[in-house]
């Protein structure tokens, strides 16, 4: 930090692909007394999300976006929320902020988040980038690298790069990633989740604030450049002509987020059986997916669910749950799979019919 920066509040960004473990090392975080007097921004996906559920911090604390992707549609709403939170402390109504983090969807691009913090003149008087934390999965990591243009990009942005899930994976798997993360970005420091120290992580950054405004400014040119390339190769048959659709269309394209209610508890047997043909059929695609689910032989207590690509965490049960609404609920987060395929899959295997759509479909931008 230099001395310009005294005074202003820092700002954390944690990112990752989607089911890297950003919320599992945001709630061990959020343990941490030094992090009494942070706000938790939470961008995701959907009217029906689940991360807001999950997160364990207090209301006062915590912030939800979840009207689209923080990086594109909804960058005003972040504006807004770091106006708004200065404001409401200034004025007494919260406690004084001691720092801000903000957990983005898997799929930004942390560099327009970090332009916006520095390009808004409010937001530059008040608060200053305390860095990019960027989990990788050990499992899923190298081939979600080569496939998803974002996760590079979350990991070139990075300060500080933290491998998740090393325990799944096997050690030559690890070392393999991480000569990976080194050639994308060279001056990030690495390290395995196990080996993380929480006071430390949030103030991550690594380079001064002028460098960092030039990196950002490079990669903010980029970004532009590829939006330009694209709208090259959409041609006249694209009907998407303002800049910001460009952006989004380009990068999450092929990706839908859909999400299920269920009525009624279901059989555990019958439901972890869906749960295996979904993974072994669709795994590929099926980028996320994640459940709050009420089992018939113990409905006051709910399974939370993660599926992340082929891997099936074991599910986890919660005491309670965490809202009134006590029905199943599943999210979907996939590339190019019909929401149709996998309700006809729910019928056949699971024995159960989903609930209608609650909120619209929506692309995961
Ligand atoms: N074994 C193991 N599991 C982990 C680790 N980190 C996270 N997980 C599990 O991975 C799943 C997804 O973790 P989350 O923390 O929800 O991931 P996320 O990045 O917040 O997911 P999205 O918000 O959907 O992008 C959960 O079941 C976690 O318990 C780890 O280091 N080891």
């Amino acid at each position: 930090m230099n001395e310009a920066d005294a005074g202003l509040i820092p700002v954390t960004i944690l990112t990752g692909f989607l089911g890297s473990g950003k919320t599992t090392l945001l709630n061990r975080l959020l343990k941490e007394p030094s992090l009494a007097g942070a706000a938790v921004i939470v961008n995701e996906f959907g009217a029906v999300g689940l991360d807001h559920l999950l997160i364990e911090a207090s209301e006062e604390q915590f912030q939800l976006l979840d009207n689209g992707c923080v990086c594109c549609t909804v960058r005003g709403d972040l504006v807004e929320t770091l106006k708004a939170l200065h404001r409401r402390t200034a004025e007494g109504e919260l406690p004084q902020l001691s720092r801000v983090v903000i957990e983005t969807t898997g799929l930004a691009d942390p560099a327009p988040i970090l332009h916006t913090l520095i390009a808004e003149p409010e937001l530059a008087s008040r608060y200053r980038i305390a860095g990019v934390v960027t989990t990788v999965d050990a499992v899923n990591g190298p081939a979600t690298l080569e496939r998803h243009a974002e996760a590079a990009k979350q990991v070139a942005v990075a300060d500080r790069l933290i491998i998740t899930k090393a325990d799944l994976a096997d050690g030559w798997t690890v070392e393999a990633l991480e000569r990976r993360l080194a050639a994308l970005a060279p001056a990030a420091e690495r390290s395995l989740v196990a080996d993380v120290e929480l006071e430390t992580l949030l103030d991550a950054e690594t380079l001064a604030g002028e460098a960092r405004a030039d990196r950002i400014a490079a990669w903010f040119d980029k970004a532009e450049q590829s939006v330009h390339d694209h709208a090259h190769e959409c041609g006249a048959g694209c009907d998407h002509h303002d800049h910001d659709h460009h952006h989004d269309h380009g990068r999450h394209h092929g990706i839908q987020s859909y999400s299920f209610v269920i009525d009624e508890p279901v059989e555990w047997s019958a439901f972890a059986t869906w749960l295996d043909y979904v993974a072994a059929l669709k795994g590929e695609d099926l980028l996320r997916l994640k459940g709050l689910v009420c089992v018939a032989d113990d409905p006051e207590r709910p399974l939370v669910l993660h599926g992340v690509q082929h891997v099936f965490h074991p599910p986890v049960r919660l005491d309670a749950w965490p809202s009134e609404d006590r029905r199943t609920r599943l999210v979907f987060i996939v590339r190019d799979i019909a929401r149709e395929v996998i309700e006809r899959t729910l019928v056949k295997f699971a024995g159960v019919r989903p609930a209608g759509p609650q909120a619209p479909e929506r692309h995961a931008a």
